[in-house]
């Protein structure tokens, strides 16, 4: 067998961390050789996995890191522009899901797949990847259909809208030969006035427990198409992850989405 993926977690005390730790944990494509967590996180310097001898501590940062072939990502802004700067100066292949990224934030991640291979993606789940072809199809097809996205997470989420809700945004917008830029409509309020025809809304619900859950809605006259997609288990978005950290070791440099992995598996099942 060849040698095992030498994989580092960044994030890895947060909810997506967790979950790829438990996945990972029984994964032998994997070795997990390096777990990130912030500067002052109660984890840091405490063992990743308790009762195993692998020995592994959670750190708060890339300093003492090993070598390293993928690092997988779900932090924050800063956390992934630390493991960025690690990624470059070393030429480590990185997945990131983290989303909530400002321009520049965006632009640096463009500009390090220059360099190095990267692979982004807003969710990580299967049906989310159908569910963006479904709805690249029905706004092409459904040209005049007024379109709004809705989306619900749990209450600890920080950006809005979602990673996800964006990224079913642009992608209906392109198949209308438009941008988000030109046509998003992200709040609503007093009296904003009838809505411009050829804009694409947003509306975030935040509470609780809720996973994932997003809708898009087109809005004819008399009749209306939803496309639904509801996540009920985190441990969807880590296995695509991790999925994804299998297929981008030890290619080369690019930008690669969860669509590239997906359309392999589709061309090679099983
Ligand atoms: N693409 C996808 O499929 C998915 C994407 N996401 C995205 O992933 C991101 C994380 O989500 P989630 O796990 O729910 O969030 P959490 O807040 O639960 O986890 C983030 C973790 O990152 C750690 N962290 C904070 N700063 C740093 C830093 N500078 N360096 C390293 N680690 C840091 C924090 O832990 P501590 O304070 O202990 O260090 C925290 O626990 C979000 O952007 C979310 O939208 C989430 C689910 C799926
Ligand atoms: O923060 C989350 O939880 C999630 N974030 C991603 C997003 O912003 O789209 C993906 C998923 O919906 C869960």
């Amino acid at each position: 067998m060849s040698q095992p993926i030498r994989l580092a977690i960044n994030g890895a005390s947060g909810r997506m961390g967790r979950a790829l730790l438990a996945l990972v944990r029984e994964d032998r494509r994997f070795e997990l050789v390096h777990a990130v967590v912030s500067a002052g996180s109660e984890r840091d310097g405490t063992p990743v996995f308790e009762g195993l001898s692998s020995g592994l501590r959670y750190a708060h940062g890339w300093e003492a890191a090993p070598a390293i072939d993928v690092i997988v990502d779900f932090s924050g802004p800063d956390g992934l522009a630390a493991a960025l700067a690690h990624c470059r100066a070393h030429h480590i292949a990185l997945v990131t899901g983290t989303t909530g990224l400002d321009a520049a934030a965006e632009a640096g991640l463009d500009g390090a797949s220059a360099e190095l291979p990267l692979l982004r993606a807003a969710n990580f789940s299967l049906g989310v990847a159908v569910l963006t072809r479904l709805l690249r199809e029905a706004a092409a097809s459904l040209r005049d259909w007024d379109l709004e996205i809705v989306e619900a997470h749990h209450g600890r989420k920080e950006d809005a809208p979602s990673g996800t809700a964006l990224a079913l945004g642009h992608a209906a917008a392109q198949a209308r030969g438009t941008t988000l830029a030109e046509d998003g409509v992200y709040t609503r309020e007093g009296r904003p006035g009838a809505r411009r025809s050829g804009t694409i809304g947003f509306a975030v619900v935040r509470g609780g427990d809720v996973v994932g859950e997003h809708t898009a809605l087109l809005l004819g006259h008399g009749e209306r198409v939803e496309l639904s997609h509801r996540a009920t288990d985190r441990s969807i978005f880590a296995r695509g992850a991790l999925e994804a950290a299998a297929w981008l070791a030890g290619r080369k440099p690019g930008g690669y989405s969860i669509d590239n992995v997906v359309q392999e598996r589709e061309r090679n099942p099983g």
